[in-house]
């Protein structure tokens, strides 16, 4: 069975098509047929088209970008036509899954997207305005091209479903938890799979683990699991909360929101500072990219080190947290573009952990393995390197959906 796989994002579209046979639960993830990126940068006309496929073809082109839509059509114009050709109809596409951010309080599965489903991602689009919106258009635009095709929503929130109400619930009034004012936790879609594969890299039963799992991208976020299960989050009612990020702050005393709207900032301006303008880029001055962070460490800049050192503070304080929560670990799973990239960031996490008799292997370390264990044989935590698979997750729930049905 061929699925193609939209995973929007505020400045770029990703999508995957895979075959999928056998029983479709399978250990090692495969590899897509062909795999399309557009980059573009908000408010720019042109984008850049990447893709390239599993028989070797690659493609890189600058393609217009005023609409998503017309985007997403040109992306998979190159299904069927150049060298970059897997398919011969679309009609091979069997179903179409997205990554979906916010799904609410009723959104805890896989879901075939129905128009009360569209309504309800709209609804939230004013939880998660950076994701939603965007994940709706990606919906609308397979509506236009391939319109018999039945599609899927994957929600980054299902997976943290199962975090328990004195983890969920905020302590204010408690009408306005009952009005879905909680915690919701995201990037469940990345946790989940990145805790099966951890427990498929240790031979260990994921139902016999305590993990913590870090996501650390653009957006960041840790998750404690116990026994498969999610039992906490840093995230929370939206994708602001907890761990320092590349544009967004992270959790701050919200007295500090108080004061600057006391001070005259609009609601808009608070918004554009916390996500947009905070973080590693608010701090330093200089960006939210932890590669271009590292440039300037190098060249001696004490803005981007003290935001190195602000990034690095939180994320073992929240880890403390998380070991908190599951009373101890026997992993810690370092995952997207910081986690897998970054050595000096794993490095610098670890070493407050070293009293617990947590050692990390500077070598492996250092060579950024993909999927690998990078602590001393006689570290009493592993900690281990995987590389997110948020479009196979997506493809393989909702595989196990369809066989569910049938
Ligand atoms: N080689 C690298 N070294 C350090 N950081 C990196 C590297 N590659 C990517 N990153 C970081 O990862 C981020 C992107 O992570 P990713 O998981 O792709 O994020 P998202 O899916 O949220 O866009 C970049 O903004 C950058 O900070
Ligand atoms: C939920 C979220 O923050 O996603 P991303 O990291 O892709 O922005
Ligand atoms: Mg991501």
């Amino acid at each position: 069975m061929k699925i193609l796989v939209l995973n929007a994002g505020s400045s770029s579209q990703k999508s995957c098509l895979y075959e999928i046979t056998g029983d479709g639960i399978l250990e090692q993830p495969v590899e897509p047929l062909w795999e399309a990126t557009i980059d573009w940068t908000g408010k720019s006309a042109v984008g850049l088209l990447k893709v390239k496929t599993s028989h070797g073809a690659s493609i890189k082109t600058e393609i217009p970008v005023k609409e998503r839509q017309q985007a997403i059509a040109q992306m998979l114009d190159t299904l069927m036509q150049g060298e970059t050709q897997v398919i011969f109809d679309l009609a091979e596409i069997q179903l179409v899954g997205h990554r979906v951010v916010h799904g609410g309080q009723h959104y805890s599965q896989p879901t075939r997207i129905t128009p009360e489903v569209k309504a309800a991602i709209k609804e939230l689009a004013n939880l998660a305005p950076a994701h939603n919106p965007v994940n709706l258009e990606g919906i609308e635009a397979i509506e236009q091209t391939l319109p018999q095709v039945p599609q899927v929503a994957v929600f980054d929130t299902a997976f943290h479903s199962s975090i328990p109400p004195g983890a969920v619930v905020y302590p204010i009034p408690y009408e306005l938890s009952e009005q879905g004012i909680r915690r919701y936790g995201f990037h469940g879609i990345s946790h989940e799979y990145v805790s099966r594969r951890a427990a498929y890299l240790l031979d260990r039963d994921l139902s016999s683990l305590k993990l913590i799992t870090c996501h650390l991208g653009n957006g960041c976020s840790l998750a404690a699991i116990r026994d498969g299960s999610c039992i906490n989050t840093t995230m929370g009612f939206t994708p602001l909360e907890g761990l320092m990020m590349g544009t967004r702050s992270g959790s701050i005393d919200p007295s500090i929101l108080l004061y600057l709207l006391r001070q005259g900032y609009s609601t808009e301006q608070l918004d554009e500072m916390l996500n947009k303008q905070s973080g590693l880029k608010g701090v330093s001055g200089i960006s939210g990219d932890m590669r271009q962070i590292s440039q300037a460490i190098a060249e001696g800049n004490d803005r981007a080190k003290l935001a190195f050192d602000i990034y690095i503070h939180r994320l073992r304080s929240h880890i403390g947290s998380m070991l908190a929560s599951l009373s101890g670990t026997d992993a810690l799973v370092f995952t997207a573009g910081v986690g897998e990239n970054h050595p000096l960031t794993r490095t610098a996490t670890c070493e407050a952990f070293e009293f617990l008799g947590l050692k990390l292997d500077p070598s492996k370390n250092q060579a950024s393995p993909k999927d690998a264990d990078i602590a001393t044989s006689d570290s009493k935590i592993r900690v281990l390197v995987v590389q997110t698979q948020e479009d196979w997750a997506i493809a393989q729930s909702c595989w196990n959906l369809l066989n569910r049905e049938s």
